[in-house]
Order: C-alpha cells, then sequence, then structure tokens
C-alpha cells in the first residue's frame, strides 16, 4: 500500500527537493508518527539517521519526550551521546517499540538492501529486537527490484579468515561478482564496527527469490550477517522531490 502525505513546502520550495531536503523531510515525519512518549528506540546508522536523531531531540526539549536509545553502530551512538538522548542497550532493554533506520534501497516488497555504510550486523540485531521497523529515505531509494537504483552491490559481513572461500563459495552458487569493500584513508580492507570484513556482492541475479538466498548466504561458515533485510520493514517513509512524503506498507 503506497499513500502519500500532502506538500509541506509551498512556494519557496516549489523547485525540485534536494536529496538531503528529502532525507530531513521522511526523517521528521516519521519520527514524528512512530515515536511516543515513554518509547524504547533502535537509533539506525547513516545521513539520514542524522534527521531523525535531530528531530528525537527537539521534541524532547519542546515536549518534554521520554525515551530511551539503543544505538546500531558507533555512529548512532555517538549522535545519540551529540544530543544528550538517554542511551541504553539490549542487556537492560531487550523489547524495543520501534527502530528508526535508513536503507540503500527498498523494493516494492519493502524488502531492503542495508548495511552501505557498513552497519548491518547491529542494524539487523536491533531491528529484529524492535516490534517495528521505521525505514527513512529519500526518493532515489525508491525501487521496484532490488538492484535497481543500488548499484555498490548486497553487503555481506563477514569474518576475516574466511572471505576469499566465502567468495568462491556465493559466486559459485548465484553468480555475479565480489568485492572486498576497501578503506578510505585507511590501507587495506574495511574493518566494521563488529572486527569483520564487508563483500559487496554485485552482478546478481535480479530476480532472485531473497528470502532463500538470504537463508542460502547465512548458512556459509563465516558469514556473519548480510545486508539483505526481508519482511523486517514495517512501513518506509520517502522524501519525494516535490516536498511529499511517500509511505510505503506492506
Ligand atoms: O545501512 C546503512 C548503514 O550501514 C544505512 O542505513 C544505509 O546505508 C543508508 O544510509 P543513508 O541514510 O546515508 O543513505
Amino acid at each position: 500500500m503506497i499513500s502519500r502525505i500532502g506538500l509541506y513546502f509551498s512556494s519557496k520550495y516549489s523547485t525540485m527537493l534536494s536529496l538531503e531536503n528529502a532525507k530531513k523531510l521522511a526523517a521528521s515525519k516519521a519520527v514524528d508518527l512512530h515515536v511516543n512518549c515513554g518509547d524504547l528506540i533502535g537509533i539506525g546508522s547513516g545521513s539520514t539517521v542524522v534527521y531523525a536523531v535531530e528531530r528525537l531531540s527537539e521534541r524532547v526539549k519542546a515536549d518534554n519526550l521520554r525515551v530511551k536509545c539503543v544505538p546500531t553502530s558507533f555512529q548512532a551512538r555517538q549522535l545519540i551521546v551529540k544530543h544528550n538522548l538517554p542511551l541504553t542497550d539490549l542487556e537492560i532493554d531487550r523489547e524495543l517499540d520501534v527502530c528508526i533506520d535508513g536503507a540503500d534501497e527498498v523494493d516494492c516488497n519493502l524488502n531492503l538492501i542495508k548495511g552501505g555504510g557498513g552497519c548491518l550486523l547491529q542494524e539487523k540485531i536491533v531491528a529484529s529486537c524492535s516490534k517495528k521497523l521505521i525505514i527513512i529515505a529519500d526518493y532515489s531509494k525508491n525501487s521496484k527490484k532490488l538492484g535497481d537504483q543500488y548499484k555498490k552491490g548486497i553487503p555481506i559481513e563477514v569474518v576475516p579468515m574466511a572471505y576469499a572461500p566465502i567468495s568462491n563459495k556465493i559466486q559459485k552458487a548465484f553468480g555475479g561478482v565480489l568485492d572486498l569493500r576497501m578503506a578510505v584513508k585507511k590501507a587495506g580492507p574495511v574493518v566494521t564496527d563488529n572486527g569483520n570484513f564487508i563483500l559487496d556482492w554485485r552482478e546478481y541475479n535480479q530476480d532472485s527469490d531473497w528470502d532463500k538466498v538470504n537463508t542460502t548466504l547465512l548458512s556459509i561458515p563465516g558469514v556473519v550477517e548480510t545486508g539483505l533485510f526481508i519482511n523486517m520493514a514495517s512501513k518506509a517513509y520517502f522524501g519525494m522531490e516535490d516536498g511529499s512524503v511517500k509511505i510505503q506498507a506492506p
């Protein structure tokens, strides 16, 4: 089901909305509609989540909203701390009301590619402990099939010593190309918050049964988690170029 929440910006924004403004629009709308006083919230990772935390912080100050936040990454933890929001974890709070997170791509069935920022493992754990996963994104993330928009590949977090045989196994089972994600401003590969490597899987079959593929990938020894979030999202909010918010629900 897809719906639109009217035009929020008048003449001032009559030109096309930038990606940053679209992210902000989606993030604010999702926080306003899905966060209630007393909630335990999972805080996702990435550039769109920055706007969600800013909106949360505004509501805490303006409306005396009481919330506690569980981060999905080092970046998310820093955001929570920067905005003086109460920090908690899954040892203390095991079931969360809502998790708000970004995505690299959202298909027409609300299946997601995540992990472009390398934080997929903790994101998936926190989302799995939340009653609902709300996705916030700009219009460029909205697609029909996984791979239509996001061309960098499906991120797969792996134990470092196993990255080469895992690449071979995936290539043999499903085809495509696997790249070991390399760091920028550091020699060698990206090392995740959990001390693992990331393989980005490109040129896969876009018509795959993603649930099955995900299960098969997870059965390979050394695969820690995949960036395929299948049947996990409750709703996605997209900030659109025309200043509206598109809501996608199952
Ligand atoms: O999965 C993620 C990080 O690992 C992010 O949610 C995803 O990459 C989207 O990020 P952004 O909001 O910057 O577009």
